[in-house]
């Protein structure tokens, strides 16, 4: 079967991940909808990845607000249209709020996971490739991380993505007809090298590459390093940074094994560099890449979070015949061009 050309449904597409893989999706001559219900996202990145991709492009582009937990929604969706395969993105992320507010996450994550198994199972539409991370496997010993570890969720939102893993494992075994990749990805960062479009949280950012990022364009003081006693090379913790640009040609990969193996049955591929960087090591590179000074303060390590993780790539090399080809200098240069042209995101200016 041809791999290219047919029709995608992205949920989240407009959100940060999302976004990226529809610029390369419509590249490479997908048809693309989009749903996503802006919960984290904004209509501004949709309208400039019809720019980038331009106008011829564009038209193979259709947007659809909409929420995963409708089923409604995605009746109307399935009702009008046909897709050859789904990538599924949509979903809440933050770690911290899942804790204050699980049922929030298993809601979202989980129901309106299962409503589009559902709506998928009922229009015959059984090719899917579902956002998963590193997180489900927990803290394990061994490094690097091998995608037949023991799995283990640390957390609310981790424990969504171990249960969302499940359901699909359990869904292809009694309906042999799916055919599933899982993506585990480690920690997606940077930005299209345009830098029209990148990672815009809402309100104060959790994860490090944001926070250096905004503490580069003056909207924050210092960076909090959570950790500077772990047993590693400067005393920081390890993590495998890779850029979105990557992990958006990941899912291509994963889209045309699901359109040319039958048997792929519910496979689980690692998105990762391969590579640790420390949070100093980081620190310096967007120094480096920025030409700004980022004031950092040592504070004691953040509860729950490992000392060092980073991906065994060989499953995905392999079988998927792709690797990552970024490494933290590109990064970091694609990161502060995002940040430098929109240092308020895509709002354009600070909200009150
Ligand atoms: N960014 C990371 O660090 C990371 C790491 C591992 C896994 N993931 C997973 O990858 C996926 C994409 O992450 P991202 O970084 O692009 O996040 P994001 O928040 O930028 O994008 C998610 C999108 O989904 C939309 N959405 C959320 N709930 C929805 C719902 N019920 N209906 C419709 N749309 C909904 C949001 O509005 C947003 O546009 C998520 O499933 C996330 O858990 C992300
Ligand atoms: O202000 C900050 C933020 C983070 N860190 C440290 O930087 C490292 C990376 O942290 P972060 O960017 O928050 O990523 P992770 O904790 O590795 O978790 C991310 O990566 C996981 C694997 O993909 C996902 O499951 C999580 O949702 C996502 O938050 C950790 O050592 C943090 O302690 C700081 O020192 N200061």
């Amino acid at each position: 079967m041809e791999w290219s050309g047919q029709s995608i449904l992205v949920t989240g597409g407009a959100g940060f991940i999302g976004s990226h893989t529809v610029v390369q999706l419509l590249k490479q001559g997908f048809s693309v909808s989009i749903i996503d219900n802006f919960d984290n996202s904004a209509m501004e990145a949709v309208n400039r990845v019809r720019d980038l991709v331009g106008p011829k492009l564009s038209l193979k582009l259709e947007f659809n607000q909409g929420d995963l937990r409708s089923k409604e929604d995605l009746e109307n969706l399935f009702s009008k249209k046909t897709f050859d395969a789904v990538i599924h993105f949509a979903g809440l992320k933050a770690v911290g709020e899942s804790v204050a507010k699980p049922q929030k996450y298993y809601d979202n994550n989980l129901v309106g996971s299962i409503n589009l198994f559902e709506v998928m199972e009922k229009y015959n539409c059984k090719k899917m490739v579902i956002s998963s991370s590193a997180t489900v496997y927990g803290q394990p010993d061994k490094m690097p991380c091998v995608e037949d570890f023991k799995l283990q969720a640390m957390n609310p939102y981790g424990r969504t993505k171990l249960f969302l893993e499940e359901i699909a494992r359990d869904i292809q075994k009694a309906e042999p007809e799916w055919r599933i990749v899982i993506l585990r990805y480690f920690n997606p960062v940077g930005a299209h090298e345009s830098g029209r479009i990148g990672e815009d949280p809402r309100g104060i950012p959790n994860n490090l590459m944001p926070y250096i990022q905004q503490v580069a364009v003056g909207r924050l003081p210092v960076l909090n390093v959570y950790g500077y006693d772990y047993p590693t090379k400067d005393g920081s913790a390890i993590r495998d940074y890779i850029h979105v640009m990557d992990l958006a040609d990941g899912h291509i990969a994963a889209l045309r094994k699901i359109f040319t193996t039958k048997s792929i049955g519910c496979t689980a591929y690692n998105l990762g560099t391969g590579c640790g960087t420390s949070v100093l090591e980081m620190v310096t590179a967007f120094e480096k890449a920025s030409g700004k000074k980022i004031p950092v303060n040592m504070c004691p390590r953040r509860p729950g979070d490992a000392t060092a993780v980073y991906a065994s790539t060989k499953k995905a090399e392999k079988e998927l015949g792709w690797k990552a080809k970024y490494g933290i200098e590109v990064i970091c240069r694609d990161q502060w061009n995002w940040a430098s042209n929109n240092p308020w995101g895509y709002q354009g200016k600070p909200l009150n």
